[in-house]
């Protein structure tokens, strides 16, 4: 029996439980550089933990995922957010999920367009990163350090995510 998703448009609100998003919003402007230029001010925080843990910047290359897609697991970093921002103007979807006593709930999935990001807090079940329509990179800020920083769950159903954006 598949579990059909629905692609939900990204919104502040719907992704407060799951983490930020990052994009220019004008709310968080202010002007630098003599005026040359626009800061959008603390979009999100990176946050990682334990001894010798560091935020990093890295690229991802994601391969575009096929549809319908089955969403078979979802994984989370218990040390550390993890943020990722398009750097192809691509949209993408983002998979989340609430903590049902230790395992992620059913995933929601949301459409983001090519000029936003997102943070997901630590801890917070999400699916890999899920690129649309064509090889994309995307900026991440996540932790390295010590410790193990993956917990991967996987259902005994998969979901189905029909089409893309
Ligand atoms: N493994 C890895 O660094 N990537 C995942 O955490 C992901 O969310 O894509
Ligand atoms: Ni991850």
């Amino acid at each position: 029996m598949s579990r059909l998703l629905e692609i939900e448009p990204l919104t502040r609100e719907a992704f407060a439980p799951f983490g930020t998003i990052i994009e220019a919003d004008p709310a968080t402007m202010r002007h630098i550089n003599g005026g040359n230029t626009e800061r959008f001010h603390g979009l999100a925080r990176a946050d990682v933990v334990g001894d010798g843990a560091n935020v990093i910047i890295n690229i991802f290359r994601g391969q575009p995922r096929s549809f319908p897609y089955s969403v078979t697991m979802m994984e989370r970093h218990p040390l550390g957010s993890q943020s990722f921002s398009p750097l192809d103007d691509r949209p993408w979807l983002v998979v989340v999920a609430d903590d049902e006593d230790g395992r992620p709930g059913t995933p929601r999935v949301f459409q983001a367009n090519g000029r936003q990001g997102v943070n997901y807090g630590r801890n917070i079940w999400h699916h890999p990163l899920m690129s649309v329509g064509a090889v994309s990179d995307f900026l991440i800020v996540d932790r390295e350090g010590p410790g193990n920083n993956l917990e991967e769950f996987f259902y005994d159903e998969p979901f189905v995510i029909d089409s893309a954006i």
